[in-house]
C-alpha cells in the first residue's frame, strides 16, 4: 500500500501574504525583572501620580507642568536633561507639578521615525526589544533623581513594559477617537490626558474622557506576553489636552471655558490641560513661549480651569532631521521631531508659570 499525500491545505496562500518576518518579543516580565522598580522608584512614581490627581481634582492648588523632549533619541541627552529639570523643579515645588515628557512612541502623519522603541539605533534596523530596554532603563534613570515621568501610549502592547514607571500619560490627538486606546486607558494605572483631534475637534477627547472611565473587556497580553483578555475598572483620572488643531490654536479662555461645559454637560470633572505646542504654536517653539506665557498671564488674573501644561523643550532649540543611518552627525540635545525650547528658555518660563501661581492663590 502507498501513502497518499494528505488533502492540499486549503488555507495555504490565505495568510501571512505580506508578514515578511515573525521574531520573538521579550516578556514583560522578564524585563521588568532585569530592570526592576526600587523603593525609591516606587515612591516617585506614586506620588507623581498622586499630585497630578489631587491637581486634577482641585485638591491642590499648584499647577502640572508637563515639560521635556517631543521625543527621546539619545538616552544620554535626555537624562542630562532630566538633571536640570530635576534640580530647577526642586526650587518650584511648592507651585508646579513638574512631571517630565520622555516620550518614546511617535505617532505620524504619513511616514517617519517612530521613536526609540521602535527603532532604537536610528537606522531602520528596529530593534525593539533593545528600544524596550533603553526605554525602561531610562525611565528608571529619571525616575531614580526623584523627577517623575509622562509617556504617550501609542502601542497597546507597550504598557506592559513600562506602565510601572510613569506617572502620567497620554493619548494623542491621531489615537483619540480609538476604542483600543480608549480601552486602554481604561486599565492605566495612572492620570491620562488625552488630546483633541488635529482637526481642532474637542469633543473627541471628553468623548475619550468618558468611554475610559468605563469598564471594559479587551484582548491584550499579560506579563508573560501571553494574550490574555482583561476586565478594567475604568479610568476616573482622564483629562483633556488642548492641543490646537489645524483649524488653529484653541488654549483661548473661551475655549477652555467651552471644554469645562462640555465635560460638565457629561458628567465628568472639568479640567483641562493645555499643550503649547502642536496645535497651539503652529511648531514653532518660538511661538510656544508666548503661548505659555500668555497661560501664565491668565492664572496670574485668577484663571482657574487650567490644570496644567505641556511644553515640548529640549538642551538646544529648534529641531533637526535624521537621516537614517547617520546618528552621529546629529546635533546633542536637539529634537529629531517637533521643535523645542531650549533650556535657559523653559528654566524662565518655569520661573514665570510659577510666579503665576503664586499670584493666583
Ligand atoms: O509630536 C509629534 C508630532 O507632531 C507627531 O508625531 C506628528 O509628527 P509628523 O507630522 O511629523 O509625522
Ligand atoms: C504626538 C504628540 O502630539 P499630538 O498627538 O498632539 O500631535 C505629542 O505630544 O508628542
Amino acid at each position: 500500500m502507498t501513502l497518499s499525500a494528505g488533502p492540499a491545505d486549503i488555507t495555504e496562500g490565505l495568510d501571512n501574504q505580506r508578514t515578511l518576518g515573525v521574531s520573538p518579543l521579550i516578556s514583560p516580565a522578564l524585563l521588568r525583572q532585569e530592570l526592576p522598580v526600587d523603593a525609591a522608584i516606587a515612591k516617585t512614581v506614586a506620588q507623581g501620580r498622586s499630585a497630578a490627581v489631587d491637581i486634577l481634582n482641585g485638591d491642590d492648588d499648584r499647577l502640572i507642568v508637563v515639560v521635556g523632549p517631543c521625543s527621546v533619541h539619545d538616552p544620554a541627552a535626555a537624562l542630562d536633561y532630566a538633571h536640570r529639570l530635576a534640580e530647577h523643579a526642586a526650587g518650584l515645588r511648592d507651585e508646579l507639578h513638574v512631571i517630565m515628557r520622555v516620550y518614546f512612541e511617535k505617532p505620524r502623519t504619513t511616514l517617519g521615525w517612530k521613536g526609540l522603541i521602535n527603532d532604537p539605533d536610528l537606522d531602520g534596523s528596529y530593534s525593539v526589544n533593545k528600544g524596550l530596554r533603553m526605554a525602561r532603563k531610562l525611565l528608571l534613570d529619571i525616575s531614580a533623581l526623584g523627577l517623575p515621568v509622562g509617556c504617550e501610549f501609542l502601542d497597546p502592547i507597550t504598557p506592559q513594559f513600562i506602565a510601572d514607571t510613569v506617572s502620567w500619560g497620554s493619548i494623542g490627538a491621531r489615537t483619540a477617537a480609538s476604542q483600543v486606546h480608549r480601552q486602554l486607558c481604561s486599565a492605566l494605572s495612572m492620570p491620562v490626558g488625552i488630546k483633541n483631534s488635529t482637526e481642532g475637534d474637542v469633543q473627541v477627547a471628553v468623548d475619550a474622557t468618558r468611554a475610559a472611565a468605563a469598564s471594559h473587556v479587551f484582548a491584550g497580553i499579560n506579563n508573560d506576553g501571553l494574550a490574555a483578555l482583561f476586565t478594567t475598572a475604568g479610568n476616573p483620572d482622564c483629562h483633556v489636552i488642548l492641543r490646537g488643531g489645524s483649524a488653529g490654536p484653541n488654549y483661548d479662555a473661551a475655549t477652555v471655558a467651552d471644554t469645562l461645559a462640555r465635560q460638565a454637560k457629561a458628567g465628568l470633572p472639568e479640567r483641562v490641560i493645555i499643550d503649547a505646542s502642536h496645535g497651539n504654536s503652529g511648531k514653532d517653539h518660538v511661538r510656544q513661549g508666548v503661548v505659555a506665557g500668555e497661560i501664565a498671564d491668565r492664572i496670574a488674573a485668577g484663571e482657574r480651569g487650567i490644570a496644567g501644561i505641556m511644553l515640548e523643550s529640549f538642551l538646544e532649540a529648534g529641531r533637526q532631521d535624521l537621516v537614517l543611518g547617520h546618528a552621529e552627525e546629529l546635533t546633542y540635545g536637539q529634537s529629531i521631531t517637533d521643535a523645542c525650547l531650549d533650556w535657559r528658555s523653559t528654566g524662565a518660563l518655569l520661573d514665570r508659570l510659577a510666579s503665576a501661581v503664586v499670584a493666583r492663590r
